[in-house]
Protein backbone atom coordinates (compact mmCIF):
# COMPACT_ATOMS: atom_id res chain seq x y z
CA UNK A 1 0.00 0.00 0.00
CA UNK A 2 1.25 3.31 -0.58
CA UNK A 3 0.45 6.27 1.04
CA UNK A 4 1.30 9.93 0.87
CA UNK A 5 3.45 11.84 2.93
CA UNK A 6 4.47 15.50 3.47
CA UNK A 7 8.38 16.29 4.05
CA UNK A 8 8.08 19.34 6.47
CA UNK A 9 10.62 20.80 8.59
CA UNK A 10 10.53 23.09 12.03
CA UNK A 11 14.03 24.85 11.56
CA UNK A 12 15.67 22.09 9.82
CA UNK A 13 14.67 19.35 12.32
CA UNK A 14 12.57 17.15 9.69
CA UNK A 15 9.91 14.98 9.37
CA UNK A 16 7.97 12.67 7.42
CA UNK A 17 4.32 13.60 8.06
CA UNK A 18 1.92 10.91 7.06
CA UNK A 19 -2.34 11.50 7.83
CA UNK A 20 -3.17 7.96 8.99
CA UNK A 21 -6.92 9.72 10.19
CA UNK A 22 -8.70 7.12 6.94
CA UNK A 23 -6.42 4.20 7.42
CA UNK A 24 -4.48 2.83 10.31
CA UNK A 25 -0.22 3.14 10.11
CA UNK A 26 1.58 0.53 12.55
CA UNK A 27 4.93 0.87 11.00
CA UNK A 28 7.82 -2.08 11.45
CA UNK A 29 10.95 -1.01 12.91
CA UNK A 30 13.32 -1.94 10.26
CA UNK A 31 10.65 0.23 7.98
CA UNK A 32 10.75 3.56 10.02
CA UNK A 33 15.18 2.49 9.96
CA UNK A 34 14.82 2.18 6.09
CA UNK A 35 12.83 5.27 5.54
CA UNK A 36 14.90 7.12 7.80
CA UNK A 37 18.17 6.53 6.25
CA UNK A 38 19.82 9.67 4.53
CA UNK A 39 21.87 7.89 2.35
CA UNK A 40 19.75 4.91 0.99
CA UNK A 41 15.98 6.10 2.21
CA UNK A 42 13.98 9.45 2.37
CA UNK A 43 15.53 10.78 5.60
CA UNK A 44 14.57 12.18 8.69
CA UNK A 45 15.03 13.16 12.22
CA UNK A 46 11.28 11.48 13.03
CA UNK A 47 8.24 9.73 11.33
CA UNK A 48 5.32 11.45 12.39
CA UNK A 49 1.55 9.98 12.13
CA UNK A 50 -1.60 12.00 12.21
CA UNK A 51 -4.54 10.16 13.62
CA UNK A 52 -7.96 10.75 14.84
CA UNK A 53 -8.25 11.24 18.69
CA UNK A 54 -11.13 11.23 20.97
CA UNK A 55 -9.58 14.29 23.27
CA UNK A 56 -8.57 16.25 20.63
CA UNK A 57 -9.02 17.52 16.99
CA UNK A 58 -6.31 15.11 16.06
CA UNK A 59 -3.41 12.68 17.84
CA UNK A 60 0.15 12.98 16.72
CA UNK A 61 2.45 10.07 17.31
CA UNK A 62 6.23 9.83 16.64
CA UNK A 63 8.91 7.57 15.94
CA UNK A 64 12.41 8.58 16.08
CA UNK A 65 14.77 7.64 13.05
CA UNK A 66 16.07 4.61 14.90
CA UNK A 67 12.51 3.46 15.49
CA UNK A 68 11.99 4.45 19.03
CA UNK A 69 8.42 5.98 20.16
CA UNK A 70 8.75 9.82 21.40
CA UNK A 71 6.24 11.01 23.69
CA UNK A 72 6.06 14.05 22.00
CA UNK A 73 8.05 16.46 19.58
CA UNK A 74 7.55 20.34 19.25
CA UNK A 75 9.16 21.06 15.96
CA UNK A 76 6.65 18.36 14.56
CA UNK A 77 3.59 19.43 16.84
CA UNK A 78 3.50 23.24 14.70
CA UNK A 79 4.14 21.16 10.99
CA UNK A 80 1.00 19.02 12.32
CA UNK A 81 -1.11 21.99 13.46
CA UNK A 82 -0.37 23.83 9.88
CA UNK A 83 -1.22 20.92 8.38
CA UNK A 84 -4.68 20.57 10.57
CA UNK A 85 -5.56 24.29 10.56
CA UNK A 86 -5.81 23.99 6.36
CA UNK A 87 -8.75 21.63 6.57
CA UNK A 88 -10.80 23.77 9.26
CA UNK A 89 -11.48 27.30 9.84
CA UNK A 90 -10.73 27.23 13.75
CA UNK A 91 -7.53 28.97 14.20
CA UNK A 92 -7.04 26.90 17.26
CA UNK A 93 -6.18 23.28 17.56
CA UNK A 94 -6.29 20.86 19.86
CA UNK A 95 -3.46 18.02 19.69
CA UNK A 96 -3.05 15.00 21.81
CA UNK A 97 0.10 12.88 22.06
CA UNK A 98 1.83 10.58 24.47
CA UNK A 99 3.33 13.48 26.67
CA UNK A 100 0.41 15.64 27.09
CA UNK A 101 -2.30 17.43 25.18
CA UNK A 102 -1.08 20.67 23.25
CA UNK A 103 -2.87 23.21 21.33
CA UNK A 104 -1.50 24.55 18.42
CA UNK A 105 -2.44 28.36 16.78
CA UNK A 106 -1.13 29.13 13.31
CA UNK A 107 -0.38 32.45 13.17
CA UNK A 108 0.66 32.28 9.50
CA UNK A 109 -0.17 29.67 7.04
CA UNK A 110 1.63 30.74 3.71
CA UNK A 111 1.53 28.07 0.64
CA UNK A 112 4.66 26.50 1.76
CA UNK A 113 6.04 28.08 4.75
CA UNK A 114 4.02 29.33 8.56
CA UNK A 115 4.66 30.46 11.44
CA UNK A 116 2.85 28.48 14.04
CA UNK A 117 2.56 28.78 18.37
CA UNK A 118 2.34 25.74 20.46
CA UNK A 119 1.27 25.89 23.57
CA UNK A 120 3.26 22.93 25.04
CA UNK A 121 1.47 22.60 28.60
CA UNK A 122 3.58 22.37 31.65
CA UNK A 123 6.83 21.36 32.11
CA UNK A 124 7.67 19.01 34.98
CA UNK A 125 10.24 18.57 36.84
CA UNK A 126 10.42 16.08 39.61
CA UNK A 127 12.83 13.73 39.15
CA UNK A 128 10.10 10.83 38.54
CA UNK A 129 8.50 12.94 36.14
CA UNK A 130 11.76 13.47 34.34
CA UNK A 131 11.94 10.40 34.91
CA UNK A 132 15.20 9.35 36.85
CA UNK A 133 16.30 6.29 38.15
CA UNK A 134 16.70 7.85 41.60
CA UNK A 135 15.58 10.87 43.58
CA UNK A 136 17.46 13.73 43.00
CA UNK A 137 17.32 17.68 42.35
CA UNK A 138 16.70 18.60 38.89
CA UNK A 139 17.93 21.71 39.24
CA UNK A 140 21.64 20.32 40.19
CA UNK A 141 21.70 16.90 38.52
CA UNK A 142 24.79 14.88 40.12
CA UNK A 143 26.02 14.44 36.60
CA UNK A 144 29.04 14.81 34.61
CA UNK A 145 30.62 14.60 31.37
CA UNK A 146 34.45 13.26 31.13
CA UNK A 147 37.43 12.63 33.87
CA UNK A 148 36.40 12.68 37.07
CA UNK A 149 39.09 15.17 38.14
CA UNK A 150 38.34 16.81 35.58
CA UNK A 151 34.87 16.95 34.18
CA UNK A 152 33.97 18.91 30.67
CA UNK A 153 30.51 19.35 31.71
CA UNK A 154 28.53 19.05 35.40
CA UNK A 155 25.89 19.54 36.97
CA UNK A 156 22.99 19.94 34.08
CA UNK A 157 19.56 20.88 34.92
CA UNK A 158 16.45 18.07 33.91
CA UNK A 159 13.63 19.14 32.44
CA UNK A 160 10.65 16.74 30.57
CA UNK A 161 7.92 17.99 28.13
CA UNK A 162 6.44 14.99 27.87
CA UNK A 163 10.14 13.66 26.95
CA UNK A 164 12.89 13.80 28.83
CA UNK A 165 16.06 16.35 28.70
CA UNK A 166 18.96 17.81 30.13
CA UNK A 167 20.25 20.53 29.87
CA UNK A 168 23.98 21.26 30.13
CA UNK A 169 24.72 25.26 30.76
CA UNK A 170 28.49 25.85 29.24
CA UNK A 171 30.66 28.80 28.28
CA UNK A 172 30.94 28.43 24.87
CA UNK A 173 28.55 25.99 23.22
CA UNK A 174 30.68 26.02 20.05
CA UNK A 175 33.05 23.99 21.91
CA UNK A 176 31.64 21.50 22.88
CA UNK A 177 31.81 17.71 21.12
CA UNK A 178 28.08 17.53 20.96
CA UNK A 179 28.12 13.91 19.57
CA UNK A 180 30.60 12.35 21.53
CA UNK A 181 29.22 14.05 24.94
CA UNK A 182 25.36 13.88 24.05
CA UNK A 183 26.16 10.44 23.00
CA UNK A 184 27.72 9.64 26.33
CA UNK A 185 24.64 10.85 27.93
CA UNK A 186 22.07 9.81 26.13
CA UNK A 187 21.71 6.53 27.61
CA UNK A 188 23.35 6.76 30.96
CA UNK A 189 21.55 4.92 33.63
CA UNK A 190 20.32 7.79 35.55
CA UNK A 191 17.82 8.02 32.35
CA UNK A 192 15.53 4.82 32.84
CA UNK A 193 13.79 6.06 29.24
CA UNK A 194 17.36 7.65 27.32
CA UNK A 195 17.23 11.31 27.45
CA UNK A 196 17.60 14.85 25.01
CA UNK A 197 20.48 16.21 25.45
CA UNK A 198 21.03 19.90 25.35
CA UNK A 199 23.96 22.16 25.46
CA UNK A 200 23.28 25.93 26.18
CA UNK A 201 25.09 29.09 26.45
CA UNK A 202 23.45 31.98 27.64
CA UNK A 203 23.86 35.32 26.01
CA UNK A 204 21.99 37.53 27.51
CA UNK A 205 19.04 37.12 29.94
CA UNK A 206 16.70 36.43 26.70
CA UNK A 207 18.80 35.13 24.40
CA UNK A 208 20.41 31.69 24.46
CA UNK A 209 22.41 30.00 22.20
CA UNK A 210 21.97 25.98 22.14
CA UNK A 211 23.05 22.31 20.24
CA UNK A 212 21.09 19.52 20.92
CA UNK A 213 21.99 15.61 20.33
CA UNK A 214 18.41 14.02 20.05
CA UNK A 215 17.93 11.14 21.87
CA UNK A 216 17.27 8.24 19.43
CA UNK A 217 18.17 10.61 16.28
CA UNK A 218 21.72 12.29 17.36
CA UNK A 219 22.39 15.48 16.40
CA UNK A 220 19.37 17.43 14.69
CA UNK A 221 19.35 21.05 13.43
CA UNK A 222 16.46 22.48 16.06
CA UNK A 223 14.60 20.65 18.66
CA UNK A 224 11.60 22.14 20.22
CA UNK A 225 10.89 20.70 23.09
CA UNK A 226 14.63 20.82 23.84
CA UNK A 227 14.54 24.67 23.10
CA UNK A 228 11.43 24.45 25.66
CA UNK A 229 13.31 22.80 28.65
CA UNK A 230 16.71 24.84 27.96
CA UNK A 231 14.38 28.20 28.70
CA UNK A 232 12.71 26.34 31.76
CA UNK A 233 16.36 25.37 32.81
CA UNK A 234 18.08 28.76 32.71
CA UNK A 235 14.76 30.66 33.94
CA UNK A 236 15.19 28.19 36.95
CA UNK A 237 18.59 28.77 37.44
CA UNK A 238 18.15 32.63 37.19
CA UNK A 239 20.11 32.72 34.00
CA UNK A 240 17.12 34.51 31.89
CA UNK A 241 13.80 36.02 31.88
CA UNK A 242 11.05 33.49 31.20
CA UNK A 243 10.84 34.35 27.60
CA UNK A 244 13.43 34.41 25.38
CA UNK A 245 14.82 33.12 21.66
CA UNK A 246 16.46 29.79 21.79
CA UNK A 247 18.80 29.75 18.85
CA UNK A 248 19.85 26.06 17.08
CA UNK A 249 21.77 25.56 14.07
CA UNK A 250 18.50 26.07 12.07
CA UNK A 251 17.54 29.14 13.88
CA UNK A 252 15.51 30.68 16.83
CA UNK A 253 12.16 29.74 18.33
CA UNK A 254 10.43 32.20 21.01
CA UNK A 255 9.54 30.75 24.13
CA UNK A 256 7.92 31.74 26.75
CA UNK A 257 7.32 30.11 30.56
CA UNK A 258 3.97 31.94 30.81
CA UNK A 259 3.51 32.68 34.62
CA UNK A 260 0.03 32.99 35.29
CA UNK A 261 -0.56 28.95 34.31
CA UNK A 262 2.99 27.86 34.37
CA UNK A 263 2.39 26.60 30.25
CA UNK A 264 5.23 26.57 27.99
CA UNK A 265 4.50 28.37 24.67
CA UNK A 266 6.52 27.98 21.23
CA UNK A 267 6.46 30.36 18.44
CA UNK A 268 8.67 29.65 15.07
CA UNK A 269 8.26 28.49 11.67
CA UNK A 270 7.31 25.43 9.89
CA UNK A 271 8.16 24.64 6.07
CA UNK A 272 6.44 22.43 3.49
CA UNK A 273 9.96 20.70 1.64
CA UNK A 274 7.91 18.40 -0.91
CA UNK A 275 5.12 15.71 -1.28
CA UNK A 276 6.01 12.21 -1.85
CA UNK A 277 4.60 8.69 -1.76
CA UNK A 278 5.46 6.06 0.89
CA UNK A 279 5.45 2.32 0.17
CA UNK A 280 3.91 0.80 3.16
N1 LIG B 1 12.79 17.08 17.62
C1 LIG B 1 11.73 17.04 18.58
C2 LIG B 1 12.06 16.28 19.81
C3 LIG B 1 12.13 14.86 19.53
C4 LIG B 1 12.68 14.25 20.74
C5 LIG B 1 13.04 12.84 20.49
N2 LIG B 1 14.39 12.75 20.01
C6 LIG B 1 12.90 12.07 21.78
O1 LIG B 1 13.30 10.94 21.78
O2 LIG B 1 12.33 12.64 22.74
C7 LIG B 1 11.21 18.38 18.99
O3 LIG B 1 11.20 19.27 18.15
O4 LIG B 1 10.76 18.52 20.14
Amino acid sequence: MTRPFLKMNGLGNDFIVIDARDAGFAPRTEDIRAWGDRASGIGFDQLIAIEGSETGDAFMRVWNSDGGTVETCGNALRCVGWVLDKATDSDELTIDTLGGLTTAKVLEADARTGMVSVDMGKPRLNWDQIPLSEEMDTLRLELQIGPIDAPLYHTPVAVSMGNPHVVFFVDDVMAVDVERSGSLIEHHPLFPEGVNVEFAQVIDRNIIRMRVWERGAGITKACGTGACATLVAAARRGLTERHGNVIMDGGPLHILWRAADDHVIMTGPVEVEFEGQLDG
